[in-house]
């Protein structure tokens, strides 16, 4: 258009976008009146489901806030606060008199109503979105749902549902980021099943106090080798380990607590050491620092990596073949019926026997009666309990040989994954994370499960081990009394002579 011979231009172009409304605004009105009863009912569902999952989420929570309405309604304000009164004293009363009981019938719900609110309904969707965690396609978000929750005191147990196509492995990468997200001192991923994950997030250590060995037992039937107790795990749950058909190698640093492992199984097997039924070969590179403490419990034994400790092992490799013989074709493996005893063999220090041994011949045939056993022993009920500080494959290259394996305090994260496998410290397994503070800790892995479990063995004393000798020889043990040095009567400070 033009005026007065020139074109006219819009001073000011309208730059706003047309306002959109949504499409249902659009229908004509008489289909509006006929979808109403259908959108009215949806909405009264979509408004039930959101109660029922507020009341599956939060029980207590809104009982005690129904109960109090309908208290402060009937009976007024006064009633109401004796009765919160009189609920909240029975409350300590029960905490103070039985801590106990209290801490696992009554703490669990509240603790689980406020932490699920609190620190996790309520940050979920930042933490998703900042943890990289969430997806967008074609502008939708697609986000983890939040599940299920359980508070333990020690650790939260958090179920999510993942996003399609997401995988348990990008939560384990980011398990450290989500840890420090909900204040929790480590975070571990487990999986559920196909598409859910169950988060442990974990606040303290369950384990931080020794755990005493349980008094001997008289009963011989009630040791079973396919479930010896030999600790508890964190769950507070016995710590179970097999020795029938398995093997166990045992990793860690030196004051790891291996020797505790080893001295809790020799516990838990002492009614059947006694009468026979189990019979304990054992070799202590260390000249008997380890097994020396009760060396009456083996019915053989060497204190050192020489021809000595070699011949047995190929005695012991040796049997393992002769009852293979003598079981074919008739026992697919070892029962007590058979009427052989079930033999543990325990090496202390297994790199000095079969790496760290100086002399080539030596070194080889141990390592190849090590080899013989732990390939064959299982159905002929032999087990081999190897304790290491070194799980590097020149040190150990057969360490798949043992179906069990336990990583107790390591070094370095490498080491975590050559003792439990690959992946397994992705998963949570942070062995090299164990404080030296808490020895007889360990992450054990079992053949045929997928996820590792942290446990801590008993504490057996020296006055443990006497009482276990006295228990397995009937002979009373008499320790030698050890002195204090005498102070000089004199009071001089000049040195004493020794006696
Ligand atoms: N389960 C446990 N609970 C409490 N204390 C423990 C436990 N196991 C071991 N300890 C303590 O830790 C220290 C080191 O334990 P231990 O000698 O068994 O370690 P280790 O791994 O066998 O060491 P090394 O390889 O040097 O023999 C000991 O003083 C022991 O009393």
């Amino acid at each position: 258009m033009s005026v007065h011979g020139s074109r006219w231009a819009d001073p000011a172009p309208l730059e706003i976008s047309r306002p959109r409304l949504p499409w249902w605004t659009l229908l004509p009105r008489w289909v509006k009146y006929l979808i109403a009863p259908f959108v009215f009912t949806w909405l009264v569902c979509w408004l039930l489901l959101q109660l029922g999952r507020v009341l599956w989420r939060y029980p207590l929570t809104v009982t005690v806030a129904v109960l109090v309405g309908w208290l402060q309604a009937t009976a007024g304000h006064w009633v109401l606060a004796f009765t919160l009164l009189a609920v909240v004293l029975v409350l300590a009363l029960w905490r103070w008199r039985h801590a106990s009981s209290f801490d696992r019938f009554v703490a669990p719900q509240p603790r689980t109503e406020f932490r699920r609110f609190s620190v996790y309904a309520c940050q979920w969707r930042t933490v998703m979105r900042l943890s990289d965690l969430v997806k967008t396609s074609r502008g939708k978000e697609y986000r983890p749902k939040l599940g299920w929750v359980r508070s333990e005191g020690w650790r939260d147990r958090v179920r999510v549902r993942m996003v399609k196509g997401q995988a348990p492995e990008q939560w384990e990468l980011r398990a450290s980021g989500l840890a420090h997200a909900f204040k929790a001192k480590s975070c571990r991923v487990r999986v559920r099943k196909p598409g859910r994950l169950e988060l442990d997030l974990v606040h303290r250590d369950p384990l931080v106090r020794p755990v005493p060995v349980p008094a001997l037992t008289d009963d011989a039937a009630s040791v079973d080798l396919k479930r010896v107790t030999v600790g508890r795990t964190e769950t507070g749950k016995p710590w179970r380990v097999r020795l029938l058909g398995t093997h166990l190698l045992t990793v860690g640093v030196s004051g790891a607590g291996k020797g505790s492992l080893l001295w809790s199984i020799v516990w838990a097997l002492a009614p059947l050491i006694r009468s026979g039924r189990v019979r304990l070969a054992g070799i202590d590179p260390k000249g008997g620092m380890e097994l020396g403490q009760a060396p009456e419990v083996f019915s053989r034994v060497v204190f050192d990596n020489g021809p000595d400790a070699v011949a047995l092992l190929e005695e012991i490799a040796a049997t393992v073949k002769e009852r293979a013989t003598r079981y074919r074709g008739r026992l697919r493996a070892w029962t007590p019926e058979t009427g052989d005893p079930f033999i543990l063999l325990v090496v202390d220090e297994l790199a000095d026997v079969i790496a760290y041994q100086t002399d080539k011949g030596l070194r080889e045939r141990a390592s190849r009666a090590v080899q013989t056993i732990t390939s064959q022993g299982r159905a002929p009920g032999v087990c081999v309990l190897g304790l290491l500080q070194d799980p590097r494959k020149e040190v150990i290259s057969f360490r798949h040989l043992f179906s069990t394996r336990i990583a107790m305090r390591l070094d370095e994260k490498a080491q975590v994954d050559m003792v439990l496998g690959d992946g397994v410290r992705e998963r949570g397994a942070t062995a090299h994370e164990i404080s030296e503070h808490t020895p007889g800790v360990g992450w054990a892995k079992e053949e045929g499960r997928r996820e590792p479990f942290r446990a801590r063995a008993f504490h057996v004393t020296d006055t443990d081990l006497d009482e276990l000798v006295t228990y397995v020889t009937g002979v009373p043990v008499h320790r030698a009394d050890v002195l204090a040095f005498p102070t000089p009567q004199d009071g001089s400070q000049s040195g004493g002579v020794a006696a």
